[in-house]
């Protein structure tokens, strides 16, 4: 008897786990703040899964069957907000996809659209745990990305695209953080440092 009732309750503890929804972190900040590198060094140490908004288009925008490749290869050169439909798309796929209950979704949401579409979208399916903010100077981003784009190969790593990014970012993402500030939701870190510092503020807010 005993058995049997230690046997329902594992099943049940499974079943839920299995139901729950995926918690899922959003990273934040301007272009070359290092939303990429300390993602990378949380995947190791907490085992999330990572998945940036910026590389899931550009995969997007290689793929030769797309029908919305040429549409994204303008909107990256020019540093505009690709409409959510697409990008939230991607990211919906790709969530469930990965089977992981832990995400960062990396660069995303960037404007009001993202946000309505997100909520539209995923509000119900996943949990927010919070929006993870790399606070940085431009003109360190700057100094950054020139230097990613003598080896990265992206098309808007280069200072005409750059200024572009960093207007969006400005006027259309900055909004975005402020409207997460006022629900509670914003860890914000300081990325003007080696990448070391910064992820030591960074695990404090995983462990
Ligand atoms: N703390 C840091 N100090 C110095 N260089 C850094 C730091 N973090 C990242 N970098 C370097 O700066 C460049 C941009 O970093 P990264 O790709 O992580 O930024 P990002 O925020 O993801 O940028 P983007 O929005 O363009 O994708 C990379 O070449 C990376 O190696
Ligand atoms: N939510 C998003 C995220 C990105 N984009 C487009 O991709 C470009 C590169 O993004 P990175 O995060 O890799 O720097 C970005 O400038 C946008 O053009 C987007 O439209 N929506
Ligand atoms: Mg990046």
């Amino acid at each position: 008897m005993i058995f049997l009732v230690n046997l329902f309750f594992r099943q049940i503890k499974h079943l839920s786990h299995k139901m729950s929804k995926p918690e899922v972190v959003m990273v934040l900040g301007g272009p070359g703040s290092g939303k990429g590198t300390q993602c990378s060094k949380i995947v190791e140490k907490f085992g999330y899964t990572h998945l940036s908004a910026g590389d899931l288009l550009r995969a997007e925008r290689n793929n030769p069957e797309s029908t919305v490749g040429q549409l994204i290869a303008n909107y990256i050169k020019d540093g505009k907000i690709v409409p959510v439909e697409i990008t939230c798309g991607l990211l919906d796929k790709a969530i469930f996809a990965s089977g992981s209950d832990k995400i960062l979704v990396d660069g995303f949401p960037r404007n009001q659209e993202n946000v309505d579409g997100w909520n539209k979208q995923m509000g119900d399916r996943v949990s927010l745990k919070f929006v993870l903010f790399f606070s940085c100077p431009e003109e360190v981003c700057t100094a950054r990305i020139m230097e990613r784009g003598k080896t990265s190969g992206r098309t808007d790593d280069n200072i005409k695209s750059l200024q572009k990014r960093f207007i969006t970012y400005i006027n259309e993402t900055m909004p975005i953080v402020r409207y997460y500030e006022d629900l509670g939701k914003v860890r914000k870190v300081d990325a003007d440092r080696i990448p070391e510092e910064v992820f030591c503020d960074v695990e404090k807010l995983f462990s």
